[in-house]
């Protein structure tokens, strides 16, 4: 089937997200959609599915105007959309989550359980996904659960599939078998429009680029530009795609851990009796594959994980057993790896997000009362210098693109006075032009002699902000190495190997 959005406006009052645009999907085509955070591709998106209605403009299905009232709409008509966070439920099995959705939409009346197995392992089979009918969602991976999103969508007959940032939860291994499943829908004529900040991945799969900035669409980019040429046209401007940094001139030892055991609230241990250092002024970047033990120790640090064991001691002082707020007043910055879980309260306003975890009284609170004007001129700042895409200071956190939401706590914790910086994905999102400047204030907080741990999954970001890294694999250090460690060598240590040469 061929898609077409014509002339789409969508304005949320005064904020135009959506400014006469056109796009086309073709059968067993891949279509990126690049953009600036809130240049507003999630939006003309929900749109296409049925959550929004379009202010003005049509949506063409072979030529034919459709009037998509919701989602149940639009997948009849053939769409399909996997969400970034997935809308499984978790204590179902596979198939009874495909089940569901068709009861949901009433699409081809009842539909039985062994109905429903037959139905993901017919297109398991299909396209190599290996995914179980019987397993319940929450024991698989988070790669896996995707797929069940992309068969329930096949499973109504969808035509054309909407991926929004599929890969943001994505390790890089799982984030391949995604390329690979998107090739394959494609040779079967599926259309796929995919939405991505990753420049690799446009490059590896793009069949035609779309480029929109501030609502509208500004051109159209050949697949075959390199990653600066793409980067340029979606900020507007030339992006410096790895920091430049000078070489750490580390201070005193800052942050000393020792033996560090962490349990979840099961007793099943995450951390498993690591130590390691890191001095004032110095980056630490952990690698690692996601779920070996980097969420944990973060928690830990901050005063967020339930059972912890060993010794976290900053500047001379031990933190294990010390509360959160204790935590944040001791001048540990903390950028959560979910935003929306630990980093931001979404229906309070910009400005009363950059102003948690600061400790009661300063700078905004005098003798009980909050100092709104002080409030206002310094979130005012915050979101020049952070070039957060927003109608004020008093838009709700929640109405923010997804980048734009990161952008907010990144800016709120590297703008207090700090002993720590852990930051946990920190460019989770965010655009390249964003990148570019999240990284620089990271370098600039070691340079000002900060110590930092960074977490990521992405190896690029790794290498561009690291002095050190080190490598988790089951909770436990497989090597403290050199920030020039090839790829190959990081990638052997995160499967629990050590390569020849190289210090476990
Ligand atoms: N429900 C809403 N209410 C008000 N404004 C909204 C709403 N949803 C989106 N917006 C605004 O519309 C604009 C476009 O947002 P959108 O989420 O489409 O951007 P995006 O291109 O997907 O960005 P990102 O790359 O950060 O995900 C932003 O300015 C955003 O703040």
């Amino acid at each position: 089937m061929r898609l077409a959005l014509r002339d789409i406006t969508k304005r949320f009052g005064s904020l135009v997200a959506n400014d006469h645009i056109s796009l086309t999907v073709e059968p067993g085509e891949i279509h990126c959609l690049l953009g600036e955070n809130g240049a507003g591709k999630s939006t003309l998106m929900n749109v296409l599915y049925g959550l929004y209605q379009a202010d003005e403009g049509e949506i063409l299905i072979d030529d034919e105007p459709q009037r998509f009232k919701g989602p149940g709409d639009a997948m009849a008509a053939g769409i399909g959309m996997v969400h970034q966070h997935f809308m499984l439920i978790p204590v179902f099995t596979v198939a009874e989550n495909v089940m569901l959705g068709h009861e949901a939409t009433g699409f081809a009346g009842k539909l039985d359980l062994d109905a429903a197995r037959k139905l993901v392992r017919d297109i398991s089979e299909r396209f190599g996904f290996e995914v179980d009918p019987d397993a319940l969602v929450e024991d698989l991976p988070v790669g896996v659960q995707q797929r069940v999103e992309i068969i329930k969508a096949l499973s109504r007959d969808a035509e054309v599939l909407v991926f929004d940032e599929p890969t943001a939860v994505l390790t890089p291994q799982e984030t391949d078998e995604l390329m690979a499943i998107m090739r394959q829908l494609k040779e079967s004529g599926t259309g796929i429009v995919f939405i991505t900040h990753k420049l690799r991945e446009v490059r590896e799969v793009a069949d035609r680029i779309t480029v929109i900035r501030r609502g509208t669409v500004v051109g159209e980019a050949s697949p075959e530009a390199s990653n600066a040429e793409l980067a340029a046209l979606m900020v507007g401007r030339p992006v410096e795609l790895k920091v430049h940094k000078e070489p750490a001139e580390p201070g005193e030892r800052a942050l000393v851990v020792s033996d560090l055991v962490v349990a979840d609230e099961d007793g099943h241990v995450h951390v498993d009796g690591i130590s390691f250092h890191i001095d004032a002024g110095e980056i630490l970047a952990v690698a690692g594959v996601q779920g070996n033990g980097q969420t944990e120790l973060t928690e830990a640090i901050v005063g967020l994980a339930p059972h912890v064991e060993g010794s976290i001691n900053l500047d001379g002082r031990e933190i294990v057993g010390r509360s959160v707020r204790k935590a944040l007043e001791a001048g540990i910055g903390f950028i959560p790896e979910d935003r929306q879980v630990d980093g931001l309260v979404s229906n309070f306003t910009i400005a009363e997000n950059l102003m948690l975890n600061r400790s009661y009284d300063k700078p905004f609170v005098s003798r009980g009362s909050l100092n709104l004007k002080k409030l206002d001129t310094f979130a005012k700042e915050k979101l020049a210098e952070y070039d957060v895409r927003a109608p004020g200071v008093s838009t709700l956190a929640g109405q923010l693109s997804g980048g734009n939401q990161q952008k907010v706590v990144v800016a709120r914790e590297l703008s207090r006075d700090l002993r720590l910086l852990v930051a946990s994905q920190p460019t989770r999102g965010v655009d390249v032009g964003s990148i570019e400047f999240i990284h620089k204030q990271i370098v600039a907080a070691r340079d000002s002699g900060v110590p930092v741990l960074v977490v990521s999954s992405e190896l690029d970001e790794i290498s561009a902000l690291a002095d050190r890294i080190m490598v988790l694999y089951r909770g436990r250090i497989v090597g403290i190495v050199p920030a020039d460690t090839s790829r190959d060598n990081l990638g052997l240590m995160m499967a629990g190997e050590t390569p020849e040469g190289i210090e476990s």
